[in-house]
């Protein structure tokens, strides 16, 4: 028997659902395997305090999670900084965005280094170490250096751009370096392994050893694609709960007479919100009829406040959905509701169920949970139509939905009002076939596969051993 141990920098109690794509997925994954799930604690404590570094351990029904609480200076410069100043920014192909300072990558070494020694004395021999996203890449090489001898696969959350992107970041050699200490290397879509590849060949000179099999410095990594799905029996439980029907029909009362358009996200630049605004104000200009029906909602769920281009981007919004209301509304139909809230994810189903259509349009985005979210939720007599950019992740699988340039208001204006007028019959066909494809690459098939590909099969981890970390412990 093998314990599964999961480190990622965010981790939430996996019996309570979470926001957060990444926090949903590895709830849902430790739900069913049990295990250790070891992060950051979310408590920040000021610089020299006693407190700093502390390691907390609670058990959360057969997970046990294990928490370290973060200096000040360190947050800011791993979190705030390296993490999302420097690599959200540089991975999803905004290079103006980054802020190269150097401070931030020791802050970065430091608490890779500090997760290290925090970790390696709750391990067991025979368990599976799977690390998690782009906070904390160089792990693996700070475990080994401390002599880590466990099996450690990585799962990279976000796109990874070509090469020549990537080798903007002054550390690139560095960071890409410490991924050959992992022994599997996942990414969400074929379009990101092929720059993985390239860059391995190109800048890091690495030997391809076929099957996805790469090596330098002594060592080989296997890298593939391991498009993360959702637990869809899971959600679809969810959306026949007391909350998630409330909430279906208080929207079906309030819009009974609208056309009803959705977005749910983070607050993210990432997330192509003001161009969502832009092809919906487009909407309205070339296709009045729209006028007193179509009405957006948009959920905006506050992230990473701190961090100067999220604050340019909540003024931005603001004025942008500002002008639409100001321009379009009358007094009994306001065109635009932006929501600068969090709602919760029981709530969630019922939203989507409501909404004619999904409305999930980053530049850039690893996956998106929300666009297979907003499929699974719909009725399959009566489906709404999900219009998804060809720039996220989800595209490569999500073939039926009405993909769209983000970049062109027009021609996105043009998707969301033939997305109104789809005929029923279409609809139900494109969200029969989205369906079955994403219950067949659900989250249990995504951790299936990866562990497999890892060497660790599902049985000898799903009767875990009860768990052993000493609470409380170092
Ligand atoms: O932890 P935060 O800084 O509040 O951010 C939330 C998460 O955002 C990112 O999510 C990614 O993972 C999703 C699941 O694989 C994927 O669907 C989405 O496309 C990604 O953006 C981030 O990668 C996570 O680490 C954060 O926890
Ligand atoms: O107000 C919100 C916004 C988002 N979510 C959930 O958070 C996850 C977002 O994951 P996604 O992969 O779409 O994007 P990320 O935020 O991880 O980049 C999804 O499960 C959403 O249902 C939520 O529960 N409430």
């Amino acid at each position: 028997m093998s314990r599964l141990v999961v480190v990622s920098n965010r981790l939430a109690d996996p019996r309570r659902p979470a926001a957060g794509g990444l926090a949903v997925a590895l709830g849902d994954t430790l739900n069913r395997t049990g295990g250790l799930w070891f992060g950051w604690s979310g408590t920040v404590t000021p610089d020299g305090e006693p407190g700093e570094g502390r390691l907390q351990t609670r058990q959360a029904g057969r997970v046990t999670l294990a928490t370290v609480d973060l200096a000040a200076e360190d947050f800011a410069s791993y979190y705030q900084g390296y993490s999302n100043s420097v690599l959200w920014p540089v991975f999803h192909y905004r290079l103006d965005l980054a802020d190269f300072r150097t401070d931030y990558v020791e802050g970065y070494r430091r608490v890779n280094r500090l997760f290290a020694r925090k970790l390696l004395p709750l391990l067991h021999d025979d368990d599976v170490i799977w690390v998690h996203d782009y906070h904390l890449i160089p792990l693996a090489a700070e475990l080994r250096a401390l002599g880590c001898r466990q099996r450690i696969g990585f799962f990279l959350h976000i796109p990874v751009p070509p090469p020549l992107i990537l080798a903007a970041l002054p550390q690139h050699e560095w960071l890409m370096r410490s991924l050959f200490a992992y022994d599997l290397v996942g990414l969400q879509s074929q379009a990101d392994v092929a720059h993985v590849r390239r860059y391995m060949l190109n800048e890091a000179g690495a030997e391809e050893r076929g099957e996805g099999r790469f090596a330098a410095q002594g060592r080989e990594v296997r890298v593939g694609a391991f498009p993360i799905g959702i637990d869809v029996q899971e959600f679809e439980r969810l959306g026949r709960a007391p909350d998630a029907v409330q909430t279906y029909e208080a929207m079906r009362q309030e819009y009974s007479r609208r056309q009803l358009l959705l977005g749910i996200d983070r607050l993210d630049y990432s997330k192509g919100i003001p161009q969502r605004v832009r092809a919906f104000r487009e909407l309205l200009e070339r296709y009045p009829e729209n006028e007193h029906s179509a009405t957006l909602v948009m959920i905006a769920s506050p992230s990473r406040d701190d961090v100067h281009a999220y604050s340019d981007l909540r003024q931005e919004l603001e004025g942008l959905c500002g002008a639409i209301n100001g321009d379009f509304g009358d007094l009994d139909w306001m065109p635009l509701r932006y929501i600068h809230r969090t709602v919760a994810r029981r709530r969630v189903p019922g939203l989507c169920r409501a909404a004619r259509v999904g409305l999930v349009t980053p530049l850039r985005d690893g996956m998106n949970l929300v666009a297979k979210e907003y499929v699974v939720a719909q009725d399959a007599q009566d489906p709404g139509v999900l219009v998804l950019s060809r720039f996220a992740g989800a595209a490569e699988q999500l073939k039926e939905a009405l993909l769209v340039n983000p970049y062109d208001t027009q021609g996105m204006a043009e998707a969301i009002q033939t997305a109104l007028r789809m005929p029923l019959a279409e609809r139900q066909q494109r969200h029969a076939q989205l369906m079955e494809r994403i219950r067949q690459h659900d989250v249990h098939w995504w951790r299936r596969s990866f562990l497999g590909a890892l060497g660790v099969q599902d049985e000898v981890l799903t009767a875990p051993r009860a768990a052993r970390t000493q609470a409380g412990a170092r």
